[in-house]
């Protein structure tokens, strides 16, 4: 007889966590157990039911459900849908798309997730609760602090550093050796060709500052 797979739920019913939703289906080592949301707008995510919203917790790992995943694309709130997961009592494990590529020693922290086709370098360093979005190419010994967003088709080169919170949008290449600070974010197709201090937005070819401070989040 087949060993059962292990059971997870996902917090999060909007386009990030149909992303998670399809992830999983494709992994197949995991039990969908369902999805529940802060405020249940849908019945169902990829045909996976909706359970409710987080008064559900409680009962769902009383059955059983020891491990969840908050998908939730925005930093801020994936970070505070994680605190509230781990102080329900759920485990956050490593999601990983059976087609992403992991280089030899890239270390992973709990809850982080990396999406289809994107690829890791060797010995790069992945905080927790780090998003490697679709097809993202993090190069070797890049280095992303907890709840970071690396978004679709973006490019850290070798030896990059992202602070904690930072958001890399879709599509950015980022310089070897660059620093971006902690809760940054940078434009979609931004070229970053030097240190981008923390909290600022920058966009552009070459990326220039478009304001110091990111709105809270
Ligand atoms: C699966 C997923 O979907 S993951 C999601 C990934 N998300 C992304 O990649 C989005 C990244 N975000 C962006 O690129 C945004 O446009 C930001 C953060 C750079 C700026 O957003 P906002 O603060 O709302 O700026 P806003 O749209 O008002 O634009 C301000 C100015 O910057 C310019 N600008 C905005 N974005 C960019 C960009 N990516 N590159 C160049 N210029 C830009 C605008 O044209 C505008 O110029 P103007 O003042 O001369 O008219």
């Amino acid at each position: 007889m087949e060993p059962e797979h292990p059971a997870i739920l996902v917090l999060g019913a909007g386009g990030h966590g149909k992303a998670v939703v399809d992830l999983l289906r494709a992994h197949g080592g995991w039990r969908l157990a369902g999805v529940v949301d802060a405020a249940p707008r849908v019945a169902a995510v990829l045909g996976v039911p909706v359970l409710g919203d987080e008064s559900h917790l409680p009962e769902l790992l009383r059955a059983g459900i020891a491990a969840a995943h908050p998908a939730i694309g925005h930093n801020g709130l994936r970070l505070a849908a994680a605190a509230r997961l781990r102080a329900a009592g759920f485990a956050l494990p490593v999601l990983l798309h059976p087609a992403a590529l992991l280089g030899h020693g890239v270390a992973l922290a709990e809850g982080a997730v990396v999406m289809a086709r994107a690829t890791i370098g060797p010995e790069a360093r992945i905080g927790r609760l780090v998003l490697v979005n679709t097809g993202a190419l993090v190069e070797h010994d890049c280095e992303l602090e907890e709840g970071a967003h690396i978004a679709p088709g973006a490019v850290l080169t070798g030896g990059v550093r992202i602070g904690a919170g930072a958001m890399i949008g879709a599509g950015a290449v980022v310089r070897p050796g660059v620093t971006v600070g902690a809760g940054a974010i940078i434009g979609a197709g931004a070229a970053v060709l030097s240190d981008v201090p923390a909290g600022a937005t920058v966009a552009g070819v070459p990326a220039t500052l478009l304001r110091s401070e990111s709105p809270p989040p």
